[in-house]
């Protein structure tokens, strides 16, 4: 086990026309490390992530992943190696649960026989909740929670060293939305993955991370241990994490 770091930004900016969203992040994720990023709405939150995973070519900076720099080659296709939860679930409506949960295992160089794909995914079902009963039906008969559960089973089907997660308890209830935190947390310190969420749910931040890092006008704000998020002495973070109407980011508005 080393140090370096598993996920790594430097002076990452990206702008749509004149709208400058990063103005240069830097952030890094260790080893078996969980970090969360919040901001409010329009921070660029989403933007980070997009470029982390490749979906974004940033304007300036550099990301580096697992050693590896990421270029205009290589990005295409990087994701495949990763773990994600999409926010909603993101699962084909028109394969069954189990042809979802082993999508990557029924194509490609991964290739598995049908029956041996079904078997993995049927156990990485069981990991997240769901029987094997489940494997057999489509996303539109399952309730939102179990939809959430079933994009956790093909997140984690490839046993990935690291895990993005996209607002994971987007559209759930509380309960449910704690339901699939604690199984979040559980699955990350077991497979020892490195994860990186952005979420502004402060229940999933206080039940995810180890490291949080607060978002607000392009630049990482503060970024400190989980246990520190309450007594940050930083006036974004108290106002964000307070949910309190007065501070520097109504301020801004
Ligand atoms: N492809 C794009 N083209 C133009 N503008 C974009 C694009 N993607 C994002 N933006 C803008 O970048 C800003 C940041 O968006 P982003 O989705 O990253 O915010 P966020 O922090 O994830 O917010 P939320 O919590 O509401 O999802 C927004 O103003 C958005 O309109």
């Amino acid at each position: 086990m080393t140090d370096t770091p598993k996920i790594a930004l430097r002076g990452v900016a990206k702008s749509f026309g004149s709208k400058h969203v990063l103005r240069g992040v830097d952030l890094s994720v260790t080893r078996g490390e969980s970090l969360v990023i919040i901001g409010g709405s329009g921070t660029g939150k989403s933007v980070t992530l997009k470029c982390v995973i490749g979906l974004i070519r940033p304007d300036a900076g550099e990301i580096e992943i697992d050693g590896t720099r990421l270029t205009a080659r290589n990005r295409t296709g990087f994701l495949d190696q990763f773990g994600m939860l999409f926010q909603g679930g993101a699962l084909f409506d028109s394969m069954s649960v189990w042809e979802n949960v082993a999508f990557r295992f029924l194509r490609g160089k991964d290739r598995l026989k049908r029956a041996a794909a079904r078997d993995l995914a049927v156990e990485k079902l069981r990991r997240v909740g769901l029987g094997a009963d489940t494997a057999d039906l489509f996303p539109a008969e399952l309730s939102g929670g179990m939809q959430k559960r079933v994009g956790l089973a093909r997140a984690i089907a490839a046993d990935p060293k690291i895990i993005f997660f996209d607002e994971p308890t987007t559209g759930l209830d509380p309960i449910m939305a704690d339901v699939i935190n604690d199984l979040i947390r559980e699955i990350v310190v077991e497979m020892g993955a490195t994860a990186m969420t952005i979420t502004h749910d402060m229940s999933s931040v206080r039940k995810i991370a180890d490291r949080v890092a607060m978002l607000h006008e392009g630049v990482v704000q503060w970024e400190g241990p989980v246990s520190r998020i309450d007594d940050s002495g930083n006036p974004y973070v108290h106002q964000f994490v307070n949910g309190l109407p007065d501070g520097p980011i109504a301020a801004l508005r």
